[in-house]
């Protein structure tokens, strides 16, 4: 299937973007039995009426087991980040043709625990998303201030400087197969989930910014999400914002009862 099989390529119009919600697992759950248990419990809970496209991201070991469990239902499964070599001498290493082989046609990039835990820079993300796009695999590129940039208001130029370095070469037609993440690092795992309206003006600054390198309307067919502790108690306002299109979350993501319900968020009845 195609990564985009769910996204609208040349509407112009807000709503023709399908709202996409990714659990990241990073290093969760502990076994196979406990990722084939969840995959299988999400699936469960993926309907004709659950309102976004939803994605699965999984430890390497789990990928082949969390594709088989979720079957058919719809939900698609991908790896947390892919490496930029296609094969060979790189110890530990997971490439894109590996992830494909086992039925993952998306892919993380740019996490900030690979920036700041693992020392990913901004041309090594670059590197992994162009490396993603070109081999056809769907990509979810995640930005973001730390909390010391957010303090200092830097947010707007930060989000602005990872979009333009991470993109870099990035053409507009491989636009169709990129999701942005917006990932307050401060919000990550902390209970501290950003309001929703501050969400809604970092994610239009996002657009503004893609609308600059890409045009209007590319910029109006990307689909952004919101990361950092979402949970069913959060998603449905965050959802009713224009630019907020869907969310990556991942602590509520490792939790079935949670994450179904973050999937089957309440559409708003009117725009927020
Ligand atoms: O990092 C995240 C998703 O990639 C967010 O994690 P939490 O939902 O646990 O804050």
């Amino acid at each position: 299937f195609s990564p985009t099989a769910f996204a609208p390529r040349t509407s112009t119009s807000l709503s023709a973007r399908k709202p996409f919600i990714a659990g990241n697992w990073k290093m969760n759950p502990g076994t196979k039995d406990e990722a084939v248990a969840l995959g299988k419990e999400i699936a469960g809970a993926f309907s004709s009426s659950t309102p976004c496209e939803v994605a699965l991201f999984a430890p390497y070991p789990f990928l082949d087991a969390t594709v088989d469990a979720v079957g058919s239902s719809g939900v698609k499964v991908g790896a947390e980040m892919a490496f930029t070599e296609g094969k060979g001498a790189y110890t530990a290493e997971v490439s894109v043709s590996m992830i494909k082989s086992v039925g993952c046609n998306w892919a993380l990039a740019g996490h900030s625990e690979r920036r700041t835990l693992f020392g990913e820079s901004d041309e090594d993300i670059n590197k992994q998303v162009l490396n993603l796009l070109n081999n056809d695999v769907g990509c979810i590129l995640c930005i973001g201030e730390t909390q010391a940039e957010y303090e200092q208001g830097l947010v707007g130029p930060i989000c602005t400087t990872q979009l333009k370095k991470n993109l870099l070469g990035v053409t507009p037609e491989q636009m169709a197969n990129v999701v942005i993440a917006y990932e307050p690092v401060w919000a990550i795992g902390t209970g501290l989930t950003c309001p929703a309206s501050e969400a809604q003006d970092v994610h239009a600054t996002c657009r503004s910014v893609l609308a600059d390198m890409y045009g209007q309307a590319v910029s109006d067919t990307v689909r952004i999400q919101y990361g950092g502790s979402v949970t069913p108690e959060t998603v449905d306002e965050l959802m009713a914002k224009p630019d907020i299109d869907g969310a990556l979350v991942g602590g509520a993501s490792l939790v079935a009862e949670k994450f179904s319900r973050i999937i089957n968020f309440e559409e708003a009845k009117v725009s927020a």
